[in-house]
């Protein structure tokens, strides 16, 4: 790695311009994606499946070419300075692709010297202890647990010392600890000062650690925006109120909330936006008391990716 490769006082790590892909048989998989990554961010790309994320990490790491446009990472161009570019890039791929037999310590050491770096047991310690691996050091990859095994590929991916770290979907299918253990490394890597970029079809994961998000549908980067404003715009959560009696119309006292009755007729629906200041639920809570209602029970619902892009594309047309 450069100490100052060029590009670096730009406060932008990563320049997407213009990218597009069509597979060989014909398939457009991204259409004209342009996008900054600004040093040290976490970046989220939502996006469902087939919608082109892992293509764009593939463009961007050089394992696929890029049909048109350019790509730079800190300032290097990914195909003429291949070298250079990928050094500072570290990828968590989607599927685990570790040598079953080989020791933690070892795979992670190995990982380094492909990038050419010389060794350095005092940096491969620390990154092992940060990942909780250290005690785990020599044991077989077959050994470990899923959620180890995911650890030793992130151990991996920062081996070389990158200053961006993509990982592809790394909560997909983990169960919920594991999920905010992840969360918990990425904000510790960016606290480091790494730059992140995540895919996931997560809202929720999106919500919980990304600084800046992007939606990707069918090829297209929809938009890019601080997560504040997108949560602010889209990312309505809605609770549903059962009651011990059916009702027909709302409580006077209860008007100014914009409550809906369920087609049921035993359920109010309360919209509400939870990036706002107030939410209204507490004094809701008190004023449907006072209205005399009975609760049964009281469930929560966040807006998911599929609806949220359902009004992104409304408001599109
Ligand atoms: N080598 C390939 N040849 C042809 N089509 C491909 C190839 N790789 C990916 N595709 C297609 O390109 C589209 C985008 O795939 P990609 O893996 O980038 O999506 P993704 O957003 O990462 O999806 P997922 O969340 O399922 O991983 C998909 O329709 C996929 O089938």
């Amino acid at each position: 790695m450069t100490d100052n490769p060029p590009g670096s006082d730009t406060g932008i790590i990563c320049s997407i311009d213009g990218i597009s892909k069509t597979y060989d048989g014909g398939f457009k998989a991204l259409e004209t994606v342009s996008l900054d990554i600004k040093q040290g961010e976490i970046l989220a790309l939502l996006g469902p499946n087939g919608a082109g994320k892992t293509t764009l990490i593939s463009i961007i790491c050089g394992i696929v070419n890029a049909s048109g446009g350019s790509v730079r990472v800190g300032g290097y161009d990914v195909v003429e300075d291949y070298r250079q570019s990928r050094g500072l890039i570290g990828l968590v791929p989607q599927e685990v692709n570790l040598e079953p037999f080989e020791t933690v310590n070892n795979t992670v050491s190995f990982s380094r010297g492909l990038f050419g770096k010389p060794k350095d047991p005092g940096y491969i310690e620390n990154v092992l202890r940060r990942l909780s691996l250290w005690d785990k050091r020599k044991d077989q990859i077959v050994t470990l647990s899923g959620g180890m095994k995911r650890r030793v590929l992130i151990a991996k991916a920062l081996s070389h010392e990158p200053r961006v770290l993509f990982l592809d979907e790394p909560t997909a299918g983990v169960d919920v600890e594991l999920r905010k253990d992840m969360w918990d490394i990425v904000r510790a890597l960016k606290a480091d000062g790494v730059t992140i970029i995540l895919t996931t079809h997560y809202i929720e994961e999106a919500e919980a650690i990304a600084d800046r998000v992007g939606i990707i549908d069918k090829g297209k980067l929809l938009l890019v925006e601080e997560k504040s404003e997108l949560m602010q715009r889209l990312g309505t959560k809605q609770i549903r109120i059962e009651l011990d009696d059916k009702l027909d119309v709302i409580p006077d006292a209860l008007s100014s909330y914009g409550l809906e009755i369920d087609t049921s007729g035993d359920a109010l629906i309360y919209t509400y936006d939870p990036a706002g200041g107030r939410t209204g639920i507490t004094s809701l809570f008190g004023d449907l008391k006072a209205a005399g209602l009975v609760l049964r029970d009281v469930r929560t619902h966040q807006s998911s990716l599929e609806e949220i892009f359902v009004d992104l594309i409304k408001g599109r047309t």
